[in-house]
């Protein structure tokens, strides 16, 4: 009897050590004080609760897994043995990603969502089977997750979404470590979207972008509504010069220029050739009679002397009297616009087509005097017979 039990406990014995059940492993490990299972990393967190929990629920089984699970009875057997079985945890899972992934799993869980969760289990063994062992941490791309899309979508379809607006991140979550925003944008819940979403347009965007009114923009843009605002500068970059509609509208409310009256002079009759004769001593230009001193001229003076029935056309400029008639061939304007003067004050009607000319200096040599009232005249006349 005896040596049938110490049989029984060698065939035992001989079979943990050539089968090396996963429990008798465990065992091993734990014996060895294997980090892995004794203590997790220590910068390393926990695996994330809702990990745990998968790893409670009983999943499909694989090739891989499958004479592990046949031979442990219990789920904790089950997990320490894979556990064993799983190589050891390499340093990378220790890194700050890691302690993001958790605490924002954490997070995630405190606001169950139907987002978070299938990203964690996705993050897992592709196969579908599980492991506490938080390689999830090394999925690549975490922020492409439905959170991360639901936002992007967000972005593109909300009404006040502009590039330039949303350039200023909205606050940082937060969360107990502090996490790279498209990680924790990606673990949010639906409800922190929201918050997320870009601030408020200000008023005075809004105004100008509904300044068009149903047809346009100020940028000339056409408005379909404040979503394809993002795509604005292209269509306005995409304006031939000289099309904006920032360009003044053609103006009809400016003064037409007016008709030019000048003529056209005779030969030799060109301004230089005035100023030839005019400054040439041989010329008597007021024809008067060498050495005729200035006169007083009275508008009854004046009055005589039109231009017809071969008198000289006379017209006073600035309270003096010149002899236009030299000057009639010479005039840009033609001789009758310049008869216009002839016998009376012209200096209104001169003003009034071309003030900028220096008829001072044209006719200093046509000038026959001063032009006086018929009162001052008679008392000088008078004066003069008394010498
Ligand atoms: C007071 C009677 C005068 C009348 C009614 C008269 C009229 C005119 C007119 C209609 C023109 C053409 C303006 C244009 O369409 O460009 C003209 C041009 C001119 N007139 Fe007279 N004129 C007068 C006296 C004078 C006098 C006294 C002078 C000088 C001595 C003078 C010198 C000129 C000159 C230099 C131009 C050419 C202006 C230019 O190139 O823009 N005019 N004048």
């Amino acid at each position: 009897m005896a040596l049938l039990g110490l049989s029984l406990v060698l065939a035992s014995v001989i079979y943990a050590v050539i089968w090396k059940p996963p429990f008798v492993q465990t065992l091993i490990a734990l014996w060895r004080g294997h980090p892995q299972i004794q203590q997790p990393p220590t910068t390393a967190r926990p695996p994330p609760p809702e990990l745990r929990v998968e790893e409670d629920r009983p999943t499909d089984t694989t090739d891989e897994n499958e004479e592990t699970l046949s031979s442990s009875p219990a789920p904790t057997s089950q997990t320490a043995a894979d556990q064993a079985a799983m190589p050891p945890p390499s340093i990378s899972i220790a890194t700050p990603r890691s302690t993001r992934s958790g605490s924002a799993s954490s997070q995630a869980r405190s606001t169950p969502s139907p987002q978070t969760t299938p990203k964690a289990t996705a993050s897992t063994m592709p196969n579908g089977s599980s492991s506490s062992i938080p390689s999830f941490s090394l999925t690549p791309n975490p922020p492409a997750s439905a959170a991360a899309v639901a936002r992007t979508v967000e972005a593109e379809t909300s009404p006040s979404a502009l590039p330039t607006l949303s350039a200023p991140s909205p606050p940082p979550q937060p969360l107990p470590a502090p996490a790279s925003p498209s990680l924790s944008a990606a673990l949010a819940a639906p409800s922190q979207l929201s918050s997320m979403a870009p601030p408020p347009r200000p008023p005075a965007l809004n105004a100008i972008n509904n300044a068009g009114g149903s047809g346009s923009s100020l940028l000339g843009v056409p408005s379909r509504g404040p979503i394809p605002n993002r795509q604005q500068p292209q269509h306005s970059y995409d304006r031939q010069p000289g099309t904006s509609t920032l360009a003044p509208p053609p103006s009809h409310s400016s003064k037409p220029a007016k008709p030019s009256r000048k003529v056209i002079l005779e030969p030799g009759r060109s301004p230089l050739d005035w100023a030839r004769l005019a400054n040439s001593p041989a010329s008597d230009l007021r024809n008067l009679g060498p050495g005729a001193p200035y006169l007083r001229v009275t508008p009854s003076m004046l009055k005589r002397q039109t231009g017809r029935k071969g008198k000289d056309a006379w017209t006073a400029l600035g309270g003096r009297v010149y002899n236009i008639t030299p000057y009639l061939p010479f005039h840009p304007g033609g001789e009758p616009e310049l008869l216009r003067a002839a016998g009376r004050d012209g200096s209104k009607l001169f003003g009034e087509i071309h003030p900028w000319v220096n008829y001072e200096n044209m006719l200093a040599s046509s000038m026959i005097g001063l032009l006086v009232d018929e009162h001052e005249a008679k008392s000088k006349g008078e004066m003069d017979n008394m010498d």
